[in-house]
């Protein structure tokens, strides 16, 4: 959905955070307003410390700002009813230890469900199941402490997709990825989209975020900066300086190639289109026949 018209509904999870200060005193975020509607996977991006997993951090109460509030599905979370809003927003960590608590991946998938009294056959079944979409069924019976990064991060996505959250927050998702594993992470993303689920990713791959983001936020110094659809974000060279962010490939090479970048292309996709028109208009190359096996 346009993120112009994110404001216009009810929002799945709303935070409002005048300050968030560890207990050494560090401000990890101050000042920040954050909503998360139906129907859209939201990028947040920024420099190191900028405050990214901060406010992921707050999206399902496991930090709670020293002054403000959080109100998931429309519900005002408080100390007591934080599970309510850790169902509703399951969460992805980078560190995939943190989350990874039980002797083998299947009880691992399965120890949320049976938490909510769901029985051994079906926790089994629909553990199965989340393992097999985000492609690791194959690890059922592995120990998770010896997995490696990737599959890690992989098993605790099905872990919290098992447990049919209405949103899915991922911190740093492609960090120690391969590139297979990296694309099979932005598909699922897509798909947990598609599915209905809203999804918030931070990350520094500003080609992922082009490519996965129907809205980015940029994060400086603890503060939301700026935010919008990937091209008014990733055109907007003023903001990116700001965050000491470089704009993403397509939008660098576009522009080193002097290429007209009025269609404001992101992603890779969007720079092959730009290319085969060109080329098409100088009749060098027929339209279509360049490919990009990156894009959807
Ligand atoms: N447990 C903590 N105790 C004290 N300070 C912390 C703690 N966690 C984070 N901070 C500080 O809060 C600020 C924001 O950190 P945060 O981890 O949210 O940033 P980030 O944008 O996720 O960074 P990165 O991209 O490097 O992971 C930083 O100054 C960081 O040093």
């Amino acid at each position: 959905m346009s993120a112009d018209h994110a404001g216009e509904r009810t929002p799945l999870v709303d935070l409002q955070c005048e300050a968030h200060t560890y207990p050494d005193g560090t401000v990890g975020m101050h000042d920040v307003d954050f909503s998360v509607h139906h129907d859209e996977v939201v990028a947040l991006v920024g420099g190191n410390g900028a405050g990214k997993s901060t406010l992921l951090e707050h999206l399902n109460a496991t930090l709670v700002p020293d002054e403000g509030e959080l109100v998931v599905g429309g519900t005002a979370i408080t100390e007591d009813n934080k599970a309510y809003a850790r169902r509703e927003v399951g969460f992805v960590f980078q560190d995939a230890d943190t989350q990874l608590v039980a002797p083998t991946v299947l009880d691992d998938v399965m120890f949320g469900l049976q938490n909510y009294g769901v029985s051994g056959e079906e926790a089994k079944r629909r553990a199965r199941e989340a393992l097999a979409t985000v492609d690791a069924a194959h690890l059922e019976e592995r120990i998770p402490h010896y997995l490696s990064g990737g599959e890690k991060r992989l098993v605790g996505l099905a872990g919290v997709l098992v447990l049919e959250p209405s949103v899915v927050v991922l911190d740093e998702p492609l960090a120690g990825l391969d590139p297979e594993r990296s694309l099979l992470v932005a598909d699922r993303i897509r798909q947990i989209h598609r599915e209905g689920i809203s999804v918030v990713v931070s990350t520094h791959d500003l080609e992922f975020a082009a490519e996965i983001a129907d809205r980015v936020c940029v994060m400086a110094a603890g503060n939301v900066v700026g935010s919008g659809t990937p091209r008014e974000v990733f055109y907007d060279d003023a903001l990116l300086e700001r965050a000491n962010l470089h704009p993403p490939a397509a939008v660098r090479i576009a522009r080193n190639a002097g290429l007209d970048t009025s269609t404001q292309p992101v992603t890779e996709a969007d720079l092959v289109t730009l290319l085969a028109d060109r080329a098409a208009a100088s009749g060098t190359v027929r339209a279509g026949s360049l490919d990009c096996s990156g894009g959807d």
